[in-house]
């Protein structure tokens, strides 16, 4: 396992896919082989050619070549290092006091190095490597290359029937083999999203009880109260950069699942890497447990946390604080916190109150905002009319839907100089008490407040679309098939080509299906949804639904923030990161009724985004790292986490 200036000492077992170390042991010298990674200057070259240092004494050699060059000269100049999200090593690289201090990363061998997630290669480990890492035996004979192993790793997935058979086989492998996973994932996006992500991941907390195996992030609970940052220290990683925390009372449009939400934070971080390049080390799963109100959960003997209801007020705020305060203490102030699925009782506020201390992002508030309104960008080249010309009605008031409408009225506000209040006035919300109106005003939630027009109150959808005639529809109810046959044939009635976006998740939960939509409008319809669905025939035509989802927007987003060593969020970085996903879809994409590229293409995109992303904070004078390299682009892909096997000598 690895252990910073720790070289002797080896953990005898990895409890999760990261490596932690349940128990350290010393284990025979002749079976420890240190991989030195010095306080290597920006100078250090890693392109292809190995790198090993002599450690002294019993400490071998070692070390890893690596086939990715991972330190790009970006503008004439090296940019890598400074912590940042670059491998340079093919290892995670050292945050900048490590520059000056040497550490050591010492690599089990053996059994233990077929068991260390980060450093096993299974059948992929050369003869070379089975002679000096004291593999001889304890594999069979044949050596296979990366390649081979992804094949034959998807032919296994595909043999099973159930998409929680295969989420299983997919966590399997992250603890098993952590680059295989990742390099399967990347090679795989399109089949293996809905797998580790949406809509599985949903089910896969539902149960996530009983088919727990290894913790695959920390778990913060109120035991834990007033020894966070102790907790915080038993995580293996010190170098993190993004950390994705629930307190697991909305996964998804599944409600109240209290510590089962871990998977969100786990499969969102899964993605961190996957689609945005961010190492897998310097990211970090939390689930902070204070109860949960799901009865169903608190009766279930395979429950895995704390069985009481939810902590409200002061004593939820308390343990939020002193995460919030223990984050930045151990990470600094660059880490990024992005909060996930909490309920919109706590989300506004936790956003409104970290905002101006902590780096953090709601990606259910922010990112899926930035991935709607780049949709919308993007279907103006199939529907012809501007931000401002469409009127916009919303079925769900919470997070995603006012957390998007706010940044369509910021958008429209932008592109065409009126006050933010009357670029509001086209956009409409529907919550479960009906059509928001300013005869509910004093009722309302805070963050309801501005989408209260003047207009008699209607109580349910298909009146509201007959009265506010939208050319948008769009939900973000967390109610599955709301968007009947009756308000999509309006839709149809009122629109030649009208835009419906069923956003809520898992596929259950969708307002309607993609067959609905197409079905219903007569196959006219401008329709994505949040979990993905099936290409649809309808009458002798394919239409290929796309998928409005946050991931989109996240990984790119989040890398950019990290390689500019951006301090905070920015209304702005949203807004620029929708123009940039926009820009990314083709007239290939146009041509086949999409506002959304192909998840295929996703590591180009996030680095467009994460590029426009570092730009706005250079402009706003929220960036730290400087100089600001000329070429973003380019630099983000020199940033990226590559899942290429490591030489071991
Ligand atoms: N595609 C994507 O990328 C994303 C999708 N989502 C999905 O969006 C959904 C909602 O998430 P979020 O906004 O965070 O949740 P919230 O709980 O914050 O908001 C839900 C909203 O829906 C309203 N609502 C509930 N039931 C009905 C109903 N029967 N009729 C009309 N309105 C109703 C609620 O009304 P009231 O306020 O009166 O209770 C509330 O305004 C989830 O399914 C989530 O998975 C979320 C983020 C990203
Ligand atoms: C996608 C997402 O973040 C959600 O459904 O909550
Ligand atoms: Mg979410």
């Amino acid at each position: 396992m690895l252990s910073l200036n720790r070289s002797c000492f080896l953990s005898s077992s990895g409890v999760n896919g990261s490596g932690i170390a349940a128990k350290r042991h010393r284990v025979p010298a002749a079976h420890v082989r240190v991989a030195c990674l010095r306080p290597m200057k920006a100078e250090a070259t890693t392109n292809g050619g190995d790198m090993s240092v002599a450690m002294g004494g019993a400490m071998k050699e070692i070390l890893l070549s690596h086939d990715n060059s991972a330190t790009a000269d970006v503008d004439g100049e090296l940019a890598t290092m400074n912590g940042d999200v670059k491998d340079v090593y093919g290892e995670d690289s050292p945050p900048e006091d490590q520059l000056v201090t040497p550490w050591s990363v010492s690599v089990a061998s053996g059994y233990s190095l077929l068991r260390d997630p980060h450093h096993n290669k299974g059948l992929a480990f050369s003869e070379k490597e089975r002679d000096a890492h004291y593999l001889r035996g304890l594999l069979p004979p044949t050596i296979v290359s990366h390649e081979l192993q992804v094949k034959k790793m998807m032919h296994n997935i595909r043999q099973y029937q159930l998409p929680l058979q295969k989420y299983m086989a997919m966590m399997d492998l992250q603890e098993m083999n952590e680059r295989l996973f990742y390099k399967l994932l990347m090679d795989n996006v399109e089949e293996l999203l809905p797998v580790v992500y949406t809509p599985t991941v949903g089910e896969a907390c539902q149960k996530y009880g009983s088919i727990f195996r290894r913790p695959q992030g920390l778990y913060i609970s109120l035991k834990e109260k007033g020894r966070i940052r102790e907790v915080l220290k038993n995580w293996p990683e010190r170098n993190i950069q993004v950390i994705v925390v629930t307190d697991g009372e909305r996964i998804l449009g599944l409600g109240d699942l209290g510590c089962q939400g871990m998977g969100i934070p786990v499969g969102k971080l899964s993605l961190y890497t996957a689609l945005g390049g961010v190492r897998p080390s310097a990211c970090l799963p939390v689930t902070i447990d204070v109860g949960t109100n799901n009865e169903k959960l608190l009766n279930d003997e395979f429950y895995i946390g704390l069985r009481q209801r939810r902590a409200t007020g002061q004593e939820y705020a308390e343990l939020l604080h002193e995460f919030m305060c223990a984050v930045k203490q151990n990470y600094g102030e660059r880490v990024l916190i992005q909060f996930e699925d909490f309920a919109n009782h706590n989300a506004f506020d936790l956003l409104a109150k970290y905002g101006t201390t902590h780096l953090v992002f709601n990606d259910d508030i922010q990112g899926t905002a930035s991935v709607v309104l780049a949709g919308l960008i993007a279907a103006q080249k199939l529907v012809g009319a501007s931000l401002a010309d469409h009127r916009y009605l919303f079925l769900g008031a919470g997070e995603a839907g006012t957390g998007i409408a706010e940044l369509i009225a910021l958008e429209i506000s932008k592109q065409t100089n009126v006050p933010l209040d009357l670029a509001r006035q086209n956009i409409w919300l529907v919550d479960s008490k009906g059509l928001i109106v300013s005869s509910r005003k004093e009722t309302l939630q805070h963050f309801k407040k501005p989408w209260a027009h003047e207009h008699k109150p209607l109580q349910n959808l298909v009146d509201a679309v007959k009265a506010i005639r939208p050319t948008v529809l769009i939900g973000t109810s967390g109610v599955g098939r709301t968007f009947t046959k009756e308000v999509v044939e309006t839709m149809a009635s009122l629109n030649e080509k009208p835009i419906i976006l069923a956003l809520s998740n898992p596929t259950s939960q969708s307002e309607c299906t993609a067959q609905e939509a197409y079905r219903w409008s007569e196959g006219r319809a401008i329709f994505a949804s949040g979990s993905p669905f099936s290409p649809v025939e309808y009458e002798g035509k394919v239409f290929v639904p796309g998928q409005a989802n946050n991931a989109y927007i996240f990984p790119g987003f989040g890398l950019g923030l990290i390689m500019s060593g951006a301090i905070h969020v920015h209304d702005a970085m949203l807004l620029a990161a929708s123009e940039a996903l926009a820009a990314q879809v083709t007239q290939e994409n146009f041509d086949k009724g999409l506002i959304y590229p192909p998840f295929s293409n996703i590591r180009k995109i996030s680095a467009n985004i994460a590029a426009s992303v570092a730009v706005k904070a250079y402009e706003l004078g929220l960036a730290t790292r400087l100089p600001q390299p000329v070429d973003l682009v380019k630099f983000a892909e020199s940033c990226m986490y590559s899942p290429a096997y490591r030489n071991y000598r």
